[in-house]
C-alpha cells in the first residue's frame, strides 16, 4: 500500500524557500531586518530547543509560568507543530529510535529523517504508542494547540513584518527576509537533528543506535549535535557536558536558573556518564586490538611435557628456549634480538624465565609483546628444579 501524501506539509515545506527565494531576489536586504532575521532565527529556534524539546518533550527542567509562555509564543514562530504534535512524535522517537514506529527513523535514509517524513501521512500501524498524558492537562500546551494556527502565523510572519515595517519602513524585507528566508534556514537547522545528528559523528555513550556526538551538528542545532549523549540520557537538560562544548540552549536554561526562571534542572550523574563512555571506549579498544597480530592463543599452543622438549630439543637441534612454561622459537629472531645474539644462544634448550624477568635483564612490555609472536608450545607438567634459571 502506498503511503498518503501530507499536502499541508508539502505546501508549506515548499512555498516558503520559493517565497524567501522571490524576496532576496527582488527585495534589498537592509541592515536593521537582516539583524532582526538572525535575532528571530535565534529566538525561534530556542522557542524549539529551549521550549519544545527540553522543557515539553523530556520535562529536563522546570520554569515560571511567564517563560514558558515566552517559549510557546517563540517555538510557535518557527512553525514546526505545535506543542502536543511535537513532543508526541518526538517521544516516540526516544521510545522507538531506529524502528518503524519512530516517525523520524535514520534507518529509512538521511532524506527521510530531514523532512521526507513530514511529507507523507503516518500509517496507522506506525502510531507508536507514548504518554503524554502531562501535555494533556497542560494549559498552555492546550491553549497553544487550540489557536496554533493563528499564533504560528503571526509569531513567524506577521509580527516580525509588523516590527520592520514599523521601526525600519521595511514592510517587504519583515516579510521576505525575517519571515521566509530565516524560516527557512531555521527548519533545515532545527531538521538536522533528526538527519545529521543521527550519521554524522561519533558513538560516545551507545552505539546500538543511530544517535551520533558531533560538534559540527551542535553548532548548527542550537547546541543540540550531542546527539549520543542526549539519547543516552534525555532527561539531562545538557546536551553538551564538556566545558568548550557548544550547547547554548544548555547556558540559556543555566543562566535563567541563576534568576529562579527555570529551576530543578535534571541532570544524571558523572559516575553514570562515566561509566557508559568507558563501556564504549573499552569496546573501541577491544575492536582495535581484534586487528593485531597476538599470536597463536595459549590455550590452542601445542602441549608437551619437559621431557618431550628435551628430547625434540637433542635430536632436532631447534632453537627453542622456555619462559613461564611457554615454549618461545627464537631461530629467526636470533639477529634480531636488540640484547644481542650471544644471550639468546645461550638459553636455547634452557628455561629462562628468570633470566628474561630481570636475572639477566627485565623486559619491556615491547619485548613481551614481541615474543607472543614466537611461542610455540607450552609445557604441561611442571620443570625439574635443576633446570629452572636463577639469577645471573
Ligand atoms: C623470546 C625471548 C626474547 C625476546 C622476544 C627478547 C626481546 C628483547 C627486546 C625487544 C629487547 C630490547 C629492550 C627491551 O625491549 O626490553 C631485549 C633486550 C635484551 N635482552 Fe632480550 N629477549 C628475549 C630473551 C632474552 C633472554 C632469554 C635474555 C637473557 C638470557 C635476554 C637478554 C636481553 C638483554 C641483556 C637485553 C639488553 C638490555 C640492554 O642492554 O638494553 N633476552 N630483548
Amino acid at each position: 500500500m502506498t503511503q498518503k501524501l501530507n499536502w499541508t506539509h508539502i505546501i508549506l515545506l515548499t512555498s516558503t524557500p520559493i517565497l524567501a527565494i522571490y524576496g532576496c531576489l527582488t527585495v534589498p536586504l537592509q541592515r536593521n531586518t537582516f539583524l532582526l532575521a538572525v535575532a528571530w532565527y535565534f529566538l525561534t529556534g530556542f522557542g524549539i530547543t529551549v521550549g519544545y524539546h527540553r522543557y515539553w518533550s523530556h520535562r529536563t527542567y522546570d520554569a515560571i509560568w511567564p517563560f514558558q509562555f515566552f517559549l510557546m509564543l517563540a517555538g510557535s514562530g518557527a512553525v514546526q507543530g505545535s506543542i502536543k504534535w511535537w513532543s508526541r512524535d518526538h517521544r516516540a522517537h526516544h521510545r522507538f529510535t531506529d524502528t518503524d514506529k519512530d516517525p523520524y527513523s535514520a534507518h529509512k535514509g538521511l532524506l527521510w529523517a530531514h523532512m521526507g517524513w513530514m511529507l507523507f501521512m503516518k500509517e496507522k500501524k506506525n502510531h507508536g504508542k507514548v504518554d503524554i498524558s502531562d501535555l494533556n492537562k497542560d494549559f498552555i500546551v492546550n491553549f497553544q494547540e487550540k489557536f496554533y494556527p493563528l499564533l504560528s502565523v503571526f509569531m513567524s510572519f506577521i509580527l516580525p513584518t509588523l516590527i520592520c515595517g514599523y521601526f525600519f519602513n521595511d514592510y517587504a524585507g519583515g516579510f521576505f527576509y525575517v519571515g521566509m528566508t530565516r524560516q527557512v534556514f531555521l527548519h533545515h537547522s532545527t531538521f538536522c537533528i533528526n538527519s545529521l545528528a543521527h550519521y554524522m559523528g561519533e558513538h560516545n555513550f551507545d552505539d546500538r543506535r543511530s544517535p551520533r556526538d558531533n560538534w559540527i551538528t551542535a553548532l548548527i542545532t542550537f547546541g543540540e549535535g550531542y546527539h549520543n549523549f542526549h539519547h543516552e540520557f534525555p532527561s539531562d537538560y545538557r546536551n553538551a557536558i564538556q566545558t568548550l562544548q557548544y550547547d547554548p540552549s544548555k547556558w540559556i536554561i543555566y543562566t535563567l536558573s541563576l534568576f529562579g526562571i527555570t529551576y530543578n534542572l535534571n541532570q544524571f550523574s558523572k559516575n553514570e556518564i562515566d561509566k557508559g563512555r568507558l563501556q564504549m571506549q573499552e569496546k573501541k579498544i577491544t575492536e582495535a586490538k581484534s586487528k593485531l597480530d597476538w599470536g597463536v592463543p595459549i590455550e590452542n599452543l601445542m602441549k608437551m611435557t619437559w621431557i618431550e622438549f628435551v628430547k625434540i630439543q637433542r635430536e632436532e637441534k631447534k632453537q627453542w628456549m622456555v619462559i613461564d612454561k611457554v615454549v618461545y622459537d627464537v631461530e629467526k629472531f636470533m639477529d634480531h634480538h636488540p640484547g644481542g645474539k650471544g644471550f639468546l644462544k645461550s638459553s636455547i634448550g634452557r628455561e629462562v624465565t628468570t633470566s628474561f624477568n630481570g636475572g639477566v635483564y627485565n623486559h619491556s612490555r615491547a619485548a613481551r609483546n614481541l615474543m607472543t609472536g614466537l611461542r610455540i608450545a607450552i609445557i604441561q607438567d611442571d620443570i625439574p628444579a635443576a633446570h629452572i634459571s636463577k639469577e645471573e
